[in-house]
C-alpha cells in the first residue's frame, strides 16, 4: 500500500492529585491526537527530514509550537526513538497533522502527552513492533524524567508510577539525563551517531481502581506556569512532620478514590498537600485560599480540590453539581484579576492509542 495513515490519540493528565507528588496520575478525556499519513510512493521530499507538519489548536501560530520537525517536541521525540533504531529520519513522505485541544502549561500535561505521542510515533513510523508499552515508558522518561503525566498519558486510567535507581554503570553515562526536563531530547540535533537508548526498566507503574461516579471539574486560568518554574519555587528540603503529613495521606488516596459509593470526607482529607501546593501559592494567586475554603461541607457534591500537576490548573473532583463548583473557584480566582475557563472531564482509561482504519 503506497499510502498508510493512522491517528495517535493521547489523553491529557493531571499529576500529583494532592500529596502524590511526581508519583500519581490520573489520565483525563482531553486528548492529543496525531493524524500521521506516510506517502511511501514519494522517494524524496522536500520536507527536512522528510516531514511535514502542519498544526490546530492550543498554541498554534505561536513559538511555543514549531513546525520544523528537528525542534517540535513531539517530533523530536519521535526522531529520539527512530535514531536509537539506525533509522535518521521520518520515512519518505511523512505529514504529521497536530490536533491539540490541551492547553500548553497549565498543569494537564500538555508536554507529558506531546512526549507519549511523540515515542508511539516513533515506533509507528519506524516499524519498531518490538518496542513495547513498558520499553516507550523508558525513552519517555529520558525526556520527562517525572513519570506521573507520561505515565498517566501512555496507560491511562489512575495510576501510581515509580522510577527505578539507574545501576552505577547507567549513572556515569553522561548522556542519560538525571535532570528533571532535558532541553532536547537525548541525542540532541543529529550528529550522524546513534543516540544512547534508555537503561531497560526506568520507570514502572501500577493502576488503581477508580470510582465511577467521580468526575474532573478542570479550572483553567488565563495564563502559563512553566513546570520547569514551578520547580524551582520547592525547597531542596522539607521538615520531617510535612514529609509524615503527605505519607500519611498517600496511603489513603488510591483507595479512598477507588471506594464507590465516594466518601466525601475521607477523600477530602486524602488530597491534602504540605510538599508543593504551599510554595506554589507564590505563582499562583489565590490558591491556598480555594485549596482551604472548598470543602464537601461548603459546596455539595465536591470531594476534593487539590492544584493539577504544577498549575495553575485547579482539579475538583465531585460528583454533583459541577457548574456550582467551577463557578465558585472561577470567583475565587477573578477576585484576584484572573479569568479562567473551565472543562468537566472523566477519567480515560485505556491510555494512548493508535487508531488504523
Ligand atoms: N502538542 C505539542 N506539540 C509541541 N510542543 C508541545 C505540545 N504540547 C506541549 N508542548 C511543549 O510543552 C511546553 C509546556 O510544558 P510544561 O511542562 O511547561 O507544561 P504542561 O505539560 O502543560 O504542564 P504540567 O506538566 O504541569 O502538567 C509548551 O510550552 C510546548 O513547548
Ligand atoms: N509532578 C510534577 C507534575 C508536573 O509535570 C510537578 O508537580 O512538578
Amino acid at each position: 500500500m503506497a499510502i498508510e495513515s493512522f491517528i495517535i490519540k493521547t489523553p491529557c493528565s493531571s499529576a500529583n492529585i494532592g500529596p502524590g507528588f511526581d508519583v500519581i496520575g490520573l489520565a483525563l478525556s482531553m486528548y492529543l491526537e496525531l493524524h500521521v499519513t506516510i506517502d511511501r510512493s514519494k522517494k524524496t521530499s522536500t520536507y527536512p527530514l522528510n516531514c511535514r507538519i502542519t498544526y490546530e489548536g492550543e498554541g498554534e501560530g505561536t513559538d511555543e509550537i514549531s513546525l520544523d520537525p528537528e525542534v517540535n517536541l513531539l517530533t523530536r521525540v519521535a526522531l529520539y526513538v527512530l535514531r536509537c533504531h539506525d533509522q535518521r529520519s521520518f520515512p519518505c513522505e511523512t505529514h504529521v497533522h497536530i490536533k491539540n485541544p490541551i492547553p500548553l502549561g497549565r498543569g494537564l500535561g500538555s508536554s507529558g502527552a506531546a512526549v507519549v505521542a511523540g515515542v508511539m510515533l516513533g515506533k509507528e513510523c519506524g516499524g519498531l513492533k518490538h518496542l513495547t508499552r513498558e520499553r516507550l515508558f523508558d525513552f519517555c522518561l529520558m525526556i520527562e524524567r517525572h513519570p506521573d503525566n507520561v505515565g498517566a498519558a501512555l496507560f491511562g486510567g489512575f495510576v501510581g508510577t515509580y522510577l527505578m535507581p539507574l545501576k552505577p554503570e547507567d549513572a556515569a553515562r553522561k548522556e542519560i539525563p538525571l535532570s528533571e526536563v532535558l532541553p532536547a531530547p537525548a541525542g540532541g540535533i543529529d550528529t550522524g551517531i546513534k543516540p544512547p537508548e534508555p537503561p531497560i526498566g526506568i520507570g514502572h507503574h501500577i493502576k488503581f481502581p477508580w470510582a465511577p461516579e467521580i468526575k474532573a471539574v478542570v479550572i483553567i486560568p488565563d495564563f502559563e506556569v512553566p513546570t520547569a518554574k514551578a520547580r524551582e519555587v520547592l525547597p531542596a528540603q522539607y521538615p520531617r512532620l510535612d514529609v509524615t503529613f503527605n505519607l500519611q495521606r498517600i496511603a489513603l488516596l488510591p483507595v479512598a478514590l477507588g471506594q464507590s459509593p465516594p466518601d466525601p470526607e475521607l477523600i477530602y482529607l486524602a488530597m491534602q498537600d504540605k510538599l508543593h501546593q504551599p510554595y506554589r501559592q507564590t505563582l499562583i494567586p489565590g490558591l491556598t485560599e480555594i485549596v482551604e475554603s472548598m470543602t464537601p461541607s461548603t459546596q455539595p457534591g465536591l470531594l476534593g480540590v487539590c492544584l493539577s500537576g504544577a498549575g495553575p490548573t485547579i482539579l475538583a473532583l465531585a460528583t454533583a453539581n459541577f457548574n456550582e463548583i467551577a463557578e465558585s473557584i472561577i470567583a475565587k480566582f477573578r477576585a484576584n484579576n484572573i479569568q479562567c475557563s473551565w472543562r468537566l472531564l472523566e477519567l480515560a482509561e485505556g491510555g494512548t492509542q493508535v487508531l488504523r482504519d
